[in-house]
């Protein structure tokens, strides 16, 4: 019999993808034939053909930064089964959900994330849940407050039962299949009871959202007395700090409920907030001072658990890989208001395949959204001073590194050394004072909070930065993609929810590009390896490169109106080369994509809306960064809104939806003017110089239908009313582009676009 006492709790496989590589291989070497090509002509072509010499390079380089990341790929598989035999004192820790705005983020969504991290299978008197309210509203500390109560006979049930599904919002909702973990026997015997608990519990829950509802939509507005009453003066911007502990498990039992904290930090005008960075920061301070757990599980507001095993199969890779040099594990979300065949592209499907597990073959995946932390590692312990510790810090330098406050000071150096403390703090209402001074708006003042401690500050995307930093510092993460998936959240919906999203992901990303945390300095300073500052700059570049597509895109326009061409022509061998490479690169995309279980049409909208992201978001990304750079504007973090689960599919659901901002200017011009190229003859229009020219050939004609299709919900927006039509302002000012770049042409060209 195999002696359980040796067998790993966790596993890591080598994935086998040799088709992967040499598809990758086929496609690199035909770019640099193209590229070899477009060289080889240079001087017989004009300005375009050098346009498009400098984008194929381009291309080129971000396909090579590609198969770095993909060239070795792993997986991780835990056996939680194990744990407790190996520890049977499970480890504390530290929930931390984040939310800001109730309109954009409704309470009763951040109720169900914390109701289903508290109704975790791991046990209760190891876990505190902390919430941070980034916008100081009564409401939530009401509805966590009404939430509380509501756990006390829910939480049991989901335990009893084992159900899959604890966030009651998905539980009742007609989208959750499989509502119970393993039937066992006991599960059906009772299966009859379960079922007159489930209307019980429906009722209740039903109660709880209604009570929820009213108080947001000022029915019944909060009373602001008792616990509510520091309330009564406060704005959004300005206000005190306010901790108040909701649940404190005081008999520490461990089949009770957990402690839920509620934290607002302070704020002040004239005080910079690092918005959900400072957020996270002042969780972790908090929470270090209050319970210290050696690990943190960070989720956004809407990320309920979907996998109640997660936390120990996330303990099986944090403990089992404890002598190496493990810092985070990266979850993998998945949504619960996915529409049919995934229009908006929110799947992530290559970002997590391909992206997160070849970086997990080399330092580990970035970090984005949610995962578990060491809180040695946030408090900026390096993987050489983990494995050779190097003594105690002085009370002095503690207090430069991590401010003011003593009783913190104390405990992170406890967490530094190493000696976290098993049991936790027996009173938690003792650690409220210390709490509060530690969420002030000036502690972090003169430390190192943000720059070497903690989440990093200067990028709207936090995460990605906090991660790389935390590999510079010697450390790997892991990817862990469970079964079933560790949460489900909301995925942004409509038109401008999903692009404000990609804009602020890709302007955090060059912000980060172009700062001292830069990859390349992180690895010529720090630990980074030189193959995952090569991933780190792929994916920083992911916003750079819609400049060359910019360019890319209006050439065949160009062509066409200008009656010459910048592809090659048919029988030229490097015709057949860029159908090979256009061919093999998309037959390997839509394969891969294939063989994970998506359909075409989920794959074909995964790559439409690349295209269309390209031309909205990032290009406004490079914008807002530009403008931040010569200090015109700041860039700020615009929250996602959250919706709730879409019970039925209606047409429309799919269908994107525009506003008038200035963001789909750029697109619907290109849209017109691939338009105006492929349809002159019958706008009446005839190509400049028309005489004695070597006008487009079929490639470019190819191309800018290609590019029309990737805009089809453009197209269908043209046409379409209300909100799924594009607003006629932005058609007028498209329009008067249209004419400006006609005019260029003509300019530039010479001769007369009119019969
Ligand atoms: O000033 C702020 C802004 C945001 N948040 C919270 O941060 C979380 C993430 O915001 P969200 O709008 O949901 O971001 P996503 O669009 O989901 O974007 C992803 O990318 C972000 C970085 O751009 C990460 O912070 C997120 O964790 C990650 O899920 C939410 O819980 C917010 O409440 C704050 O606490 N304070
Ligand atoms: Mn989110």
């Amino acid at each position: 019999m195999a002696n359980n006492s040796d067998s790993p709790l966790c596993e890591i496989k080598y994935l086998n993808n040799n088709k992967h590589r040499s598809l990758s291989l086929i496609v690199l070497l035909l770019k640099l034939y193209i590229v070899a090509y477009r060289l080889v002509h240079l001087s017989d072509h004009g300005f375009p053909w050098f346009i498009a010499f400098l984008c194929d390079c381009w291309y080129t380089f971000i396909w090579l930064l590609w198969i770095n990341i993909g060239w070795t790929s792993v997986d991780y598989k835990t056996h939680p089964q194990l744990l407790l035999q190996r520890f049977p004192d499970l480890p504390r820790i530290d929930l931390f959900v984040t939310t800001t705005d109730p309109m954009l983020e409704p309470p009763i969504t951040t109720v169900n994330t914390v109701l289903s991290l508290m109704a975790v299978d791991y046990p209760a008197d190891k876990l505190a849940c902390y919430v941070s309210d980034d916008g100081c509203f009564p409401i939530t500390l009401y509805s966590l407050t009404e939430a509380a109560k509501f756990a006390s006979f829910w939480i049991p049930f989901c335990k009893k039962y084992n159900l899959q599904v604890r966030a009651p919002l998905l539980y009742f909702s007609s989208k959750s299949t499989s509502k119970s973990d393993s039937p066992s026997e006991i599960f059906h015997e009772e299966e009859r009871k379960m079922k007159s608990f489930n209307y019980f519990f429906q009722e209740e829950y039903e109660k709880l959202r209604e009570k929820i509802e009213d108080a947001v939509h000022g029915k019944v507005p909060i009373d602001l007395s008792g616990d509510y009453a520091v309330f009564a003066d406060t704005q959004k911007n300005n206000h005190p700090a306010i901790i108040k502990i909701i649940v404190e498990n005081k008999e520490r039992l461990s089949n009770g409920l957990p402690h839920l904290i509620y934290v607002c930090r302070e704020k002040r005008p004239n005080y910079q907030h690092h918005y959900k960075a400072g957020a996270v920061n002042v969780l972790t301070r908090v929470s270090g001072a209050m319970t210290n757990a050696p690990f943190t599980l960070n989720v956004d507001s809407d990320m309920f658990v979907n996998n109640p095993k997660i936390i120990k199969q996330a303990m099986c890779l944090l403990l089992g890989l404890r002598h190496e040099n493990c810092a985070y594990i990266q979850c993998r979300d998945i949504f619960y208001n996915d529409l049919k065949d995934d229009p908006f592209g929110n799947n992530f499907l290559i970002a997590f395949e391909i992206l997160g597990r070849g970086m997990s073959g080399i330092q580990g995946p970035m970090f984005g959204g949610s995962g578990f932390h060491r809180r040695e590692v946030i408090y900026g312990l390096t993987f050489d001073e983990h494995s050779h510790p190097k003594g105690k810090m002085s009370y002095e330098e503690m207090k430069r590194k991590f401010g003011n406050s003593m009783e913190l000071n104390k405990l992170a150096a406890q967490t530094l050394s190493g000696e976290s403390d098993i049991d936790g703090p027996l009173n938690l209402s003792s650690r409220i004072e210390t709490a509060c001074q530690v969420a002030n708006c000036d502690y972090e003042h003169e430390t190192e909070w943000g720059s070497k401690i903690g989440w990093v500050y200067g990028s709207i995307t936090e995460d990605i930065v906090t991660g790389m930093k935390i590999h510079s510092r010697g450390w790997r993460s892991v990817l862990y993609i469970s079964d079933p998936p560790s949460f489900i959240g909301s995925a942004p919906l409509g038109g401008p929810t999903v692009t404000i999203q990609r804009k602020r992901w890709a302007t955090g990303q060059l912000e980060v590009l172009f700062s001292k945390n830069n990859p390349l300095f992180l690895t010529l300073k720090g630990k980074l390896k030189l193959r995952q500052c090569l991933a780190y700059m792929w994916i920083l570049l992911w916003g750079a490169s819609s400049i060359p597509e910019l360019f890319y895109t209006f050439l065949p326009i160009y062509s066409i109106i200008t009656n010459s061409y910048f592809l090659p022509k048919v029988g030229e061998v490097a015709f057949i080369g860029v159908i090979a490479l256009v061919l093999t690169q998309n037959l390997q995309h839509i394969t891969f994509c294939m063989g994970c279980g998506q359909n075409f049409r989920e794959c074909w909208n995964g790559m439409r809306m690349n295209r269309i992201t390209n031309m909205t978001s990032s290009l406004l990304a490079c914008l807002s960064w530009i403008l931040k750079f010569f200090g015109i504007s700041e860039t700020f973090f615009e929250v996602t809104k959250k919706y709730q689960p879409i019970v039925n599919d209606g047409a429309d659901s799919g269908r994107f939806s525009f506003d008038d901002s200035a963001m789909y200017v750029p697109i619907t011009t290109l849209l017109f003017l691939h338009l105006t190229a492929l349809f002159m003859p019958l706008l009446g229009l005839r190509p400049l110089n028309d005489v004695g020219r070597c006008g487009p050939g079929l490639l470019e004609y190819i191309f800018s239908l290609f590019m029309v299709i990737s805009y089809w919900p453009y197209v269908r927006g043209l046409f379409g009313k209300g909100e799924h039509g594009i607003p006629f302002s932005t058609k007028c000012k498209s329009s008067i582009l249209v004419l400006i770049f006609l005019l260029v042409c003509k300019l530039f060209g010479g001769g007369s676009l009119f019969h």
